[in-house]
């Protein structure tokens, strides 16, 4: 007999918790067309609301349970994660369920002193949740953290930065489910018969508030599996991270250069601009990535892009001041992403940030080098720290007189929350702008 969806839940968040999986990876290595849907919306219910609400249900844990979190076995304390988050978060499934469904899960994958242990726990919690799920006295940062399971350190650095509403505001956005949003591939459909097209096959979509090629669907089961996908008719893409190719604007016949451009949703995206004439150099130092880079080229039905397997923090002496655009769409901290990927919150440390502006201002010093005299370098991340976005651009420009941000209002209709777009750049939220946290710079190099 197979697995049942919550061992399948328990096995993923194992593996995402303890080895710094990937969870939209690890979903869809599980995940298979013969599945039934109810299974596996209950399998990503479980394992989102656990990564979701991790810190606060260890809390809860942690007020409930004699032994110390730390001591607890990782099946185990995944055991309790998901009885837990069913029922406390959930309220489709009966508790007493909840409780026997982990009882039992104990049974096969612990020994019988964890069988009392995880009944004994859970049927505690079960009893009195509201004394359980009572945040105990707490000052700002201890609060906010627990009560939206971010890491104190971040709570720390955005309400410093930002304030205690916005931070507050942001951290509960971050545990909300984003709709998917898709590209229409402008060089094979236009946006309204995509639409029509997607509706015959029962997937309604609306479109976008700041993207123009940029469609939201409400409910996306089973959208990669459609024939139009697979044709190339859309993409997968936050409606954020089309901006970055819609704010450059890159010319029909230009030449272009994307120095991180892996999995290519950017790079795609400025040769469907294009109209697919010209050339875009898309380069990674990953090798297995540039295989994703053709893919979706290929699909998209784009032969003006030429991958190439490179190290973007080694400056290419052959490229000096070849090119009318440059993307730096750099590696970033992925903290505008938390809604997509929450495992984010987990694995990302504080001290990365500062590592990561370190290698972003190496790759920008040499990716601005590509740049033609009057050309276009935009800068991008999917973060909203200042340290990987504005500051650095700023101490770019402070050792690079001869590039300066220039003036993006033309070219977004709706202007929104968008009130930078005169200088030059655009730092989006979740909770304001309802895509990532995103940031683009758009400069050009004086001629
Ligand atoms: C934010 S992602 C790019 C996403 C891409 N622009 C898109 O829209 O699909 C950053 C990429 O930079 C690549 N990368 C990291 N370090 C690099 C380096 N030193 N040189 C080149 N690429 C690098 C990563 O492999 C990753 O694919």
């Amino acid at each position: 007999m197979g697995l049942s969806p919550r061992e399948i839940a328990i096995k993923l968040l194992i593996n995402i918790n303890e080895n710094n999986a990937y969870s939209n990876i690890e979903l869809n290595q599980y995940m298979n067309k013969d599945m039934d849907q109810r299974d596996e919306n209950l399998i990503r219910e479980l394992v989102y609301g656990v990564l979701e609400n991790k810190l606060y249900i260890d809390y809860i844990v942690s007020k409930a349970s004699k032994v110390k979190l730390k001591k607890i076995h990782p099946n185990i304390l995944e055991i309790l994660r998901i009885g837990i988050y069913q029922i406390c978060f959930m309220d489709k499934i009966p508790e007493r369920a909840a409780v026997n469904e982990s009882v039992n899960l104990a049974k096969k994958y612990g020994h019988k002193g964890t069988i009392g242990y995880v009944n004994g726990v859970l049927r505690s919690i079960s009893r009195d949740k509201e004394k359980y799920m009572n945040i105990d006295n707490m000052d700002n940062i201890n609060y906010i953290s627990i009560k939206y399971s971010h890491p104190k350190y971040l709570v720390r650095r955005w309400i410093e930065e930002f304030g205690l509403e916005f931070t507050e505001e942001l951290c509960k956005e971050n545990n909300k489910r984003p709709f998917l949003n898709i590209r229409v591939n402008t060089l094979k459909i236009n946006k309204n018969d995509l639409q029509d097209v997607l509706l015959k096959q029962g997937i309604a979509t609306r479109e976008g508030k700041y993207a123009d090629d940029c469609l939201i669907v409400d409910n996306p089961n089973g959208i990669t599996a459609l024939d139009e996908f697979k044709k190339g008719l859309f993409t997968i893409q936050d409606e954020s991270s089309m901006l970055v190719s819609q704010i450059m604007n890159p010319k029909d016949g230009s030449k272009a250069i994307d120095v991180c451009s892996a999995p290519g949703g950017k790079a795609t995206h400025m040769a469907q601009i294009m109209n697919n004439n010209g050339l875009i150099i898309s380069r990674d130092v990953h090798n297995h990535k540039i295989e994703l880079i053709e893919d979706n080229a290929k699909r998209l039905g784009i032969n003006i892009i030429k991958t190439q397997l490179y190290d973007a923090l080694i400056k290419d002496e052959n490229l000096i001041s070849k090119f009318d655009y440059c993307l730096l769409d750099a590696p970033c901290s992925g903290l505008g992403l938390i809604r997509r990927k929450p495992e984010i919150k987990w694995n990302r440390k504080e001290e990365d940030i500062k590592a990561l502006a370190i290698l972003q201002l190496k790759i920008i010093e040499n990716a601005k080098d590509y740049v033609k005299p009057g050309g276009v370098l935009v800068y991008s991340t999917c973060t909203i720290e200042k340290e990987e976005n504005i500051n650095l651009v700023e101490t770019f420009l402070n050792k690079n007189p001869d590039f300066k941000l220039v003036n993006i209002q033309d070219r977004l209709k709706n202007k929104d929350g968008l009130n930078t777009l005169n200088q030059g750049y655009i730092q989006l939220y979740p909770h304001i702008h309802g895509t990532d946290g995103f940031f683009i710079a758009k400069m050009i190099r004086r001629g």
